[in-house]
């Protein structure tokens, strides 16, 4: 894993050098500073716990890990018959039972003589250590030791939890999370082959292949034509490049995340003139045509957030207009303001990273360029709940976005009734 975060490390830095950009160069070896922050044991184990959460969520095989192959990217990085036997060891510690069987399993295929000693020693260990118990598992942080489907995770099936409905899922947060993993799993193989809706030309501000023209695609995701939808090679190449290049200096080190937990992504926000200078880059002005919005200033809209989520970062599901995971009063009246939401994706992913829609069922794969629109709320102003969404764990290099949060505050008389809807 550590070599894993190494690699990406220097795809990143070979990217950057490339550029010549070495303030950038610099915020990014501290934003993601391996060798620095993951030396000691502890961190080992983070890794190891979040190697083992990855392996469940994307069904990944320890015969591919060991060999580097992760999806379908060969990373060149193998691993040694000594670091097979450390993870199984790590997983029997962490009562992760099926991981460490799974792991067990091959180094045994493996059959280096002279370490057969220490594999029989770990068998011991994992069935001494394995009772009914060990149903006490942690997925997005949620105990799922109540849970009926908590048995061993190679034994459970996530395909089912895909048609969960809403009911369901609030009724039981456990259940929204397996609808959200379900689609994390899946979310690779969704990539493309929406309807298409409509086509707006956007003015480039580089002459490119259609001549000043560039052709943005709108796509309907779901069967709404007001619900969700894709607009494809939303924001041009440079736009992304700024993007990234004022985001990284001002982006706060994360800790790396510990067993099983949520990994946090790191984030800066930027005023529509900060995004602007030097460029013609104009986001919210932009939002505002494709919309019908307001959303330029910060009555309209909030800060334009530009999101980086390494080491396993992910966001768990969740309504932005309001939090699901709060009783209290205050904290789910946090966002109330949040009427609409464009999620522009700064890069492609290699893999998992999806945005989830576990209610409405629609997985999204990041592509560069792109970007997805909804609303909050129905026109009457309730939460529309089929947008409960999440970002999905990377196995697999980082995922870039930009989110510009749109305000009911500037947007009063912005959205119709619909007078044949009781919403
Ligand atoms: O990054 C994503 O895919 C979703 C992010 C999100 O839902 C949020 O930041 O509110
Ligand atoms: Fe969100």
């Amino acid at each position: 894993m550590i070599s894993r975060y190494v690699y990406l490390l220097d795809k990143l830095m070979g990217d950057i050098h490339q550029r010549g950009n070495y303030d950038e160069l610099e915020s990014l070896q501290r934003l993601l500073n391996v060798s620095a922050h993951w030396r000691d044991e502890h961190d080992m184990g983070a890794v190891l716990g979040n190697v083992f959460k990855l392996q469940y969520i994307f069904d990944l095989e320890p015969e591919d890990l060991a060999v580097g192959r992760i999806g379908k990217t060969e990373t060149g990085i193998s691993l040694p018959f000594e670091h097979i036997l450390e993870i199984a060891e790590a997983a029997i510690e962490f009562k992760e039972f099926t991981a460490s069987a799974a792991w067990l399993r091959l180094a045994k295929d493996k059959k280096i003589p002279g370490h057969e000693q220490v594999w029989a020693e770990l068998v011991r260990r994992h069935d001494e250590a394995f009772t009914d118990e060990s149903k006490n598992l942690h997925l997005f942080e949620h105990p799922l030791a109540t849970h009926p489907d908590a048995a061993p995770i190679k034994f459970r099936n996530l395909e089912k939890w895909k048609d969960a409905t809403l009911a369901e899922m609030e009724a039981d947060l456990t259940a929204s999370h397996y609808a959200t993993l379900a689609l994390c799993r899946a979310g690779d193989t969704l990539r493309g082959g929406w309807k298409l809706r409509g086509c707006w030309y956007d003015y480039q501000y580089i002459k490119g292949p259609h001549g000043p023209l560039l052709p943005v695609r709108v796509e309907q995701l779901t069967d709404d034509p007001d619900g969700l939808v894709m607009f494809r090679d939303y924001i041009p190449t440079q736009w992304v490049k700024k993007l990234k290049e004022i985001s990284l200096p001002e982006m706060p080190f994360q800790e790396p995340p510990s067993h099983w937990q949520q990994g946090e992504p790191s984030v800066a926000g930027f005023e529509d003139v900060d995004v602007a200078r030097d460029q013609n880059v104009w986001i919210a002005r932009k939002l505002e045509l494709t919309t019908g919005l307001s959303v330029v200033g910060n009555i309209a809209s909030e800060k334009l957030r530009v999101t980086l989520y390494s080491l396993v970062g992910q966001i768990s599901p969740h309504h932005d207009a309001y939090s699901i995971f709060s009783n209290s009063a205050e904290d789910s009246s946090l966002y109330l303001d949040r009427i609409s939401t464009m999620l522009i994706y700064l890069n492609t992913v290699e893999l998992g990273g999806s945005t989830v829609f576990p209610v409405a069922g629609v997985a999204v794969a990041p592509r560069e360029g792109d970007a997805i629109f909804w609303h909050s709320r129905w026109r009457n102003g309730t939460v529309d709940k089929r947008w409960l969404h999440a970002a999905c764990p990377i196995p697999l290099g980082v995922k870039w976005t930009a989110s510009k949060w749109v305000k009911n505050d500037g947007n009063a008389f912005s959205r119709k009734c619909d007078i044949n809807s009781q919403l």
